[in-house]
């Protein structure tokens, strides 16, 4: 059973027309036809998308590539030129900065304007507003206009009064990236809040960290295209290295057929514990990783084997190559394998994903796999974070 939907996106796209303006001297040579230039841009591009009730989606994907479009459609703030979007419940929306407030307008002024335009009663607001001003940390300038306000103190109380108005549905773009350390770590334990409580979330960032920590969905926008949505680990690592690799590694991982370079393939790589491969390992214990590679044809230039080892999340732990070792691989044609062994493995408990490559020696690409496996650590260790070292104390005095 698929859980209601709060947001129901059907074949949106959206077009901006962009005005061009001739130079100068093509002004002055086309007089006649001196009429500005017009140029449609699409922004968005057959979205298709349904954000489920309680769910928290991260929208990711480089500059430009129609996250915050796709938001402001999502919020009703503009219209998609194209297609449909279905919006139910209270909605609150922490868009860019300046969108929302008035410049002209206190603090206060700005918080009842707000809030009323989100829905409040003026009895409600007069209840929230001591909660929405201590929240904002902002009180000895409540009575300032907004206009004189730093960005930091703006984001403060825009996000104040967006999660003061009883919001069935949050859309969060980038602005909690303007507050500072201890601002943000509270905006992020009221949106883990309001997971618990079942609302709905979409969130902006490229903060991989944070996307990865908050989501349960990552959505993956590529010049104004949907190209990826699914489980956050997977999105992020389509967010770094394309949908192609992501693909071809999954399907590989999967054994579906793909086509693989001529030359060169990495056929696993896979963690080895105990004499055998494993998914599970201990931290403190030895392991090795086993890096099996074929050649279909003969290497003359040497070859160097990478390996890294992530977070689900996709945040870099561990990196390491042959070269570094001044390992000299095999170049003849056949299967071949590496081992990389390591007395004690440093890690916590968790899940982690390894990747690896294989290059030539001047830096052509010959294969890479990426996730090449996946291993979770049990804690033998005491400590925590994700690193776990041998430790001992003693009492000196
Ligand atoms: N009002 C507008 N008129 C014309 N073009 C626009 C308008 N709004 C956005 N665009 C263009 O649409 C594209 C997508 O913009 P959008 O802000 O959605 O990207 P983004 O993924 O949020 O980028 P960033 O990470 O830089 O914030 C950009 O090329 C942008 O210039």
């Amino acid at each position: 059973m698929t859980a209601p939907t709060i947001v129901q996106i059907q074949d949106v796209s959206k077009r901006f027309v962009l005005h061009k303006h001739k130079s100068v001297k093509e002004r002055i040579v086309n007089a006649r036809s001196a009429r500005e230039h017009r140029e449609d841009f699409w922004a968005l591009r057959d979205i298709d998308l349904d954000i489920p009730i309680g769910s928290t989606v991260g929208l990711v994907g480089h500059n430009g590539s129609g996250k915050s479009t796709l938001l402001k459609v999502i919020g009703g703030i503009i219209q998609p030129t194209t297609g449909s979007v279905k919006r139910r419940g209270r909605m609150a929306a922490l868009l860019e900065l300046g969108a929302g407030f008035h410049p002209d307008l206190t603090g206060r002024e700005n918080v009842y304007m707000n809030a009323a335009i989100l829905g409040l009663t003026q009895k409600q607001i007069d209840t929230y507003f001591d909660a929405i001003v201590d929240f904002s940390g902002i009180e000895e300038f409540i009575d300032t206009q907004v206009k004189f306000y730093s960005s930091g103190m703006y984001v403060r109380l825009a996000f104040a009064v967006a999660v003061h108005v009883d919001p069935d549905l949050l859309l969060v773009d980038e602005v909690l990236a303007v507050g500072d350390e201890p601002f943000q770590r509270k905006c992020m334990e009221k949106i883990e809040q309001f997971q618990r409580e079942g609302r709905t979330i979409v969130v902006v960032s490229h903060s991989a960290s944070q996307i990865g920590r908050l989501s349960d969905k990552v959505v993956v926008m590529d010049h104004g295209r949907m190209i990826f949505e699914g489980p956050p680990a997977d999105g992020l690592r389509v967010l770094r290295f394309g949908y192609e690799e992501q693909e071809r590694s999954q399907a590989r991982l999967e054994g579906r057929p793909v086509t693989l370079n001529e030359d060169a393939s990495i056929l696993g790589i896979s963690l080895q514990a105990d004499g055998g491969t494993t998914e599970a390992a201990t931290s403190g214990a030895p392991a090795s990783l086993a890096f099996d590679y074929e050649l279909r044809t003969a290497q003359s230039e040497p070859l160097v084997a990478g390996i890294a080892i992530e977070t689900k999340q996709g945040e870099p732990l561990y990196g390491l190559n042959s070269g570094m070792l001044d390992l000299a691989l095999p170049t003849s044609v056949g299967r071949h394998s590496v081992d990389f062994s390591f007395d004690s493995l440093p890690f916590g408990a968790g899940a982690y994903v390894i990747r690896g490559s294989l290059e030539t020696a001047g830096g052509k690409s010959l294969d890479r796999l990426n996730p090449a496996s996946e291993f979770a650590v049990a804690d033998s260790l005491p400590g925590g974070g994700v690193v776990r070292m041998p430790v001992s104390a003693r009492v000196r005095d």
